[in-house]
Parts: structure tokens; sequence; C-alpha cells
């Protein structure tokens, strides 16, 4: 099979077409690199460098040979951002998503993953979320997902383009191997926030909030390994032609954000120098999967199921990359 993965070049899609590739399958990665790296693309896999919301671009690249699925990773996607801007957030989402959907149908492309997320659940449930949970988007960001969910349940309806909407929990953790890692620039999340101030690299980690209706009062979420989640992918691809899904992507275990600091802070054998900051705009206080849609239907079970394990294939990658993907060769780029 012959995939196309936009947003390949970025933390969650380089795993991806890394899994498409181990698969067996042809991979082209298209890119604009706005988030993304060159570097980050697997040995293997092609590169298209374009923009989606260049819609010429994208239909000479849809037209170049025949699809047989497109996994849509490309998107902006820091909820703190989306809450500053939010009509630039919904527009670009949008616009980018529904030129690449609706090429999709115009090409015939029959199989289409989607990037969706746990940021589109309402903010108030505190409960497991299932896949029937209340919607409420709490962010602009989320907002865009799940308009662009509903527009793909349109484009099913009406032109039979069969689709997977992968709510992902919160991605974390880097490649086994060390191949392959998180770099986001700025970084904005926590795990690799928390990581960097424990290797010396950043002066102070800020915990944004100690007042949210939990035990210890920080906000709660669902870390999955981003290896683990690829693997999804592969098992929703092989499901498509059966017919449509929306699957949650998580482990089922919440975790806080002052246990997340803890145990960076006992994995590296680092005490960490932090403060409390103010709560940040839009976050839920608690993000919790209920997995048993995607466990009962595809079989699928993640291998990392402790947070332990999840920072530590982290920490590992940044130990060995610690300028990320600009690491020269020869100090970092090595596989562990
Ligand atoms: N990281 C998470 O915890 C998480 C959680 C839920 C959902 N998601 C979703 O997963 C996807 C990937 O997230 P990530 O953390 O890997 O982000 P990322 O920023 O690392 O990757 C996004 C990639 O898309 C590319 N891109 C962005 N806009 C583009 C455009 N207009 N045209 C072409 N390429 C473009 C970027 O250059 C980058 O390589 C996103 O859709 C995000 O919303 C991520
Ligand atoms: O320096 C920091 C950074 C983050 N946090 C806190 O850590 C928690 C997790 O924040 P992240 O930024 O790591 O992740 P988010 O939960 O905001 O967002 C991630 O998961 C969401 C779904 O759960 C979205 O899909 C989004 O794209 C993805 O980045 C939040 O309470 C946040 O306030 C801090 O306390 N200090």
């Amino acid at each position: 099979m012959h995939y196309l993965v936009t947003g390949g070049a970025g933390y969650v899609g380089s795993h991806v077409a890394l899994a498409l590739l181990e698969d067996g399958h042809e991979v082209t990665v298209l890119d604009n690199l706005s988030t993304g790296h060159r570097a980050a693309i697997p040995a293997g896999a092609r590169f298209r460098h374009a923009d989606l919301a260049n819609a010429t671009a994208l239909e000479t690249i849809l037209g170049e040979t025949r699809w047989d699925g497109v996994l849509h990773l490309a998107a902006l996607s820091v909820v703190g951002d989306s809450m500053k801007s939010p009509i630039h957030y919904i527009r670009q989402n949008m616009l980018t998503s529904l030129n690449l959907i609706e090429g999709c149908v115009r090409h015939r492309i029959g199989r289409f993953l989607f990037s969706s997320t746990a940021a589109l659940f309402d903010s108030g449930s505190t409960a497991p979320l299932s896949e029937t949970a209340p919607i409420s988007p709490g962010s602009p960001y989320g907002e865009s997902k799940f308009l662009i969910e509903r527009a793909l349940h349109w484009a099913d309806r009406q032109h039979g383009l069969h689709y997977g909407c992968l709510r992902y929990f919160n991605a974390a953790g880097a490649d086994e191997q060390g191949r392959l890692g998180e770099d986001h620039r700025p970084e904005t999340h926590l795990i690799p926030l928390a990581i960097d101030t424990a290797l010396g690299r950043r002066p102070l980690l800020r915990l944004a909030g100690n007042d949210y209706d939990t035990p210890d009062g920080t906000c709660i979420r669902d870390y999955v390994h981003v290896s683990d989640l690829a693997k999804a992918h592969l098992l929703t691809l092989s499901r498509l032609d059966e017919g449509s899904v929306t699957y949650n992507l998580g482990t089922g275990r919440g975790v806080s954000n002052l246990e997340v600091m803890k145990t960076v802070e006992r994995l590296s054998g680092q005490s960490l120098p932090w403060s409390w900051a103010p709560r940040r705009d839009g976050d839920p206080a608690i993000l919790v999967t209920d997995p048993t849609r995607i466990r009962t239907e595809l079989g699928w079970q993640p291998r990392h199921t402790e947070i332990d394990s999840i920072i530590e294939t982290a920490l590992r990658w940044r130990l060995y990359h610690p300028e990320g993907y600009s690491t020269p060769r020869g100090t970092g780029s090595q596989r562990m």
C-alpha cells in the first residue's frame, strides 16, 4: 500500500510514518516544515515539501499516484495558542483539512485517518471518557477538530469516504530504539519541559494551576506512548474497508501534573527547580479515556501502560539528542 502522511515530519506523524514503513508500506510525507523537521522524516519515506493550504500543490500531489489512503496529522495543535488566536486556528485547521478531504473525494481515495483529540470533550466531564461522552470543546483547537470530524461524517455519508477519527489523549515518549523523539519549538508540553529542566537546559518548570478539583489540585492527563499510537493507526487502517470508525486513544490511566514532575525527578535522579503558575487558559481539569472500544474492536493493547516507561523513552531520547533534531551527528544521532 502507498500512504500519504500529512504532518509526517512532526512528532506523532514521524512515528506513524516509521510504523507504516516497518509494516511494509510505501510512505510519502507531505509537510510544510512549519513545526516539523526534515530530519524526523524516516529513511525510506518520500518527502513532498508543501502546504495543505495551497490547493493547487495539493491537487498535483493527490493526482500523481494512486494513493491507498491518507493519514492526516498536519495541524496547528497548541491549545494555549488557539485561545489567543481562535479564528486563525479554526480557519487554518478547517481550510487545510477541507482541502484534503475534498481532494480525497475527488480522487476517490477510499481511506482517510484523521488525528483528532481528547480536547473536544466537555471539560466538565470527570469520569473516563468513552467515544459517546458529551462533546463541548473548551478551546478553538478542540472546536476545529470537532468541525473536521463533522465534515468527515458528511464526506462518508454523501461520497462514501471511509474515515477513522483517532482522538488522541496526550501523546508522549519516543521511539524505543531512539530513532525519533519529540522536538517542538517552542516546546509547550509538560513532559519534554520537565525533562529539559531536569537536564539543566531550562531554569524552572512552571506548573499551571493548583486549584483544580483533583486529588492534588493539578490537572490530570492520560499519557499514551507515541509508538502505541502509531500501532493504533495500522490497526485502524486495516479496519476501514468495513466502514468509518471513531476511537479514543489513551491508556485509561490518569496522571497528574505533579506526578509527572515527580516521575521525571525520580527517573533522572535530579530534583527539579519549579514553581506554581496560574491556570493555563483552555485547560480541562481531567482528560482520561475509557479505552474499551478500540481494545474490543481492534485488539489494540498499549505496550507502555505505565507513565514510568513512557517518560523513560522520552528522557533517553533527550539525553542522546540534547538539541533535538539539531544535535550534530556523532554526538547524539546514533541509535541507542
Ligand atoms: N501531541 C499530542 O499530544 C496530540 C494530542 C492530540 C492530538 N494531536 C494531533 O496530532 C497531530 C500531530 O501532532 P504533533 O504533536 O505531532 O504536532 P507537530 O507540530 O509535531 O506535527 C504537525 C506537523 O504538521 C506540519 N504542518 C502543520 N501545518 C501544515 C500545513 N498547513 N501543511 C503541511 N504541513 C503542515 C508541521 O510542520 C508538523 O510537521 C495534530 O493534528 C494534533 O492536533 C496531538
Ligand atoms: O510548562 C507547562 C506545560 C504544561 N503544563 C500542564 O501540563 C498539562 C498537560 O499539558 P500539555 O501541554 O503537555 O498537553 P495538553 O493536555 O495541553 O495538550 C495535548 O493533548 C491534548 C489532548 O489531551 C491536545 O490534543 C493537544 O494537541 C496536545 O498537545 C496541562 O495541565 C498543562 O497546563 C504545565 O503545568 N506547565
